[in-house]
């Protein structure tokens, strides 16, 4: 295996593909990195973050909310457990591509039922090992977020100015509305719990409370956690209207997570959110639905410089003053000073102080910034959808 990191490259028109080289990362300001590819080839453009966590490399590249990124891992062993299908939060393609320290090994694990490039490669997206990561990530926290084209050709047949050219033409994740391409088409029922042993993914069998979540990306833990939390999940697509949510008589309503802006997903969620909050059920939200749920009570998301995605941000919640690791991944955040009268701050970044949770006076409606199903990540919040269920009581 050859692992060591290929050196970053300036003024990618006029310098060659260094020998070995198979897949790269260019971006718009013209700064190339090389490494070897491995999943699918091809070339794909896109908005650039690092990922900290340490563990849950499928659950990540799976997760919705990354639709239009390509993920840098800091954490350098990646790949080594291979992949299986019980770690995937969809099944349709989302990260654009992954870029790691070292190249992947064989997979050792029980759970292994493949490697992960021919994961990769089935799911058609592209992996670039042998990167020095750390420049990378420095760059990212640098640049913030910056627009990249990645490629991997087998051959080598790498051509860096024209990727550059790409990463230049590419419009940014600002304004951008994707959680209804990565929504259900149709409404289904939801019974799948959290893994247990030693059944594994059990289905609810007693009643529970009626819950409606509407999938603007939903991660499948979400809903797990909802069931196994007593819930009986029905999922909405992400254009279902206030009438739709009401017509199945909810005792409650969940916002999910997903990709994209905010503020441009909004257009057809907030006024939806603000005829759930009329009738006034309880309402739960996480990470898009939390922005989302923010703007329909006339608060404003701003986009972050390079956002958090890693599973051990801290976040405070203020009323009890209790510190909570969580997995977090937003390029997007709410403007804590943005909220009006009646909506209460209820949980902080301990990083930067940017706003991680609100909750309305007085009424069962909060959400959340960060993941409390985890997936990857610690389960320190998971608190809260028991208090979603009580807040039904
Ligand atoms: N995980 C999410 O739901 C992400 C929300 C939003 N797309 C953001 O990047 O901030």
């Amino acid at each position: 295996m050859n692992s060591a990191p290929t050196a970053a490259r300036r003024d990618a028109a006029d310098l060659p593909v260094p020998p070995g080289a198979t897949a790269c990362i260019a971006f718009a300001d013209g700064t190339v990195f090389f490494g070897r590819g491995f999943g699918a080839e091809g070339v794909s453009v896109g908005e650039l973050c690092f990922n900290t966590a340490m563990t849950g490399y499928q659950e990540i590249m799976t997760d919705p909310s990354y639709a239009g990124q390509v993920i840098t891992f800091t954490f350098p062993h990646v790949g080594n457990v291979g992949a299986n299908p019980e770690d995937e939060e969809t099944l349709d393609p989302v990260a654009l591509g992954m870029v790691t320290r070292w190249d992947p090994t064989e997979p050792s694990s029980w759970r292994a039922a493949e490697g992960l490039s021919p994961w990769l490669a089935r799911r058609g997206r592209i992996g670039i090992g042998g990167v020095d990561t750390r420049r990378l990530t420095r760059a990212v926290r640098l640049k913030g977020a910056p627009h990249v084209a990645i490629a991997h050709a087998a051959d080598g047949a790498l051509d860096p100015a024209a990727l550059v050219e790409k990463a230049r033409a590419f419009n940014g994740l600002t304004g951008a509305d994707l959680a209804k391409d990565v929504s259900c088409a149709q409404s289904y029922r939801w019974e799948e719990m959290r893994w247990a042993w030693p059944g594994g993914f059990e289905k609810r069998a007693t009643p529970g409370r009626r819950v409606v979540a509407v999938d603007y990306g939903a991660k499948r833990n979400i809903l797990r956690c909802l069931a196994s939390a007593g819930c009986d999940v029905t999922v909405l697509p992400a254009t279902a209207t206030a009438e739709d949510v009401l017509a199945h008589d909810p005792e409650g309503v969940f916002l999910s997570n997903g990709p994209g802006d905010p503020a441009a997903t909004g257009a057809y969620a907030v006024p939806m959110i603000q005829g759930v909050l009329k009738a006034g059920l309880p309402m739960f939200g996480i990470c898009l639905g939390h922005q989302m749920l923010a703007l329909a009570l006339g608060g404003k998301t701003v986009k972050m410089s390079h956002g958090h995605h890693g599973a051990n941000h801290p976040v405070k919640e203020l009323a009890t003053g209790k510190v909570e690791i969580t997995s977090m991944n937003h390029g997007f955040a709410v403007d804590g000073q943005s909220l009006p009268d009646g909506v209460i701050e209820s949980h902080v970044s301990l990083f930067d102080g940017s706003n991680c949770g609100i909750r309305v006076e007085g009424k069962p409606v909060f959400s959340v910034q960060h993941h409390p199903e985890a997936s990857p990540g610690p389960m320190d919040s998971h608190y809260l959808f028991d208090r979603f269920v009580e807040s039904m009581g």
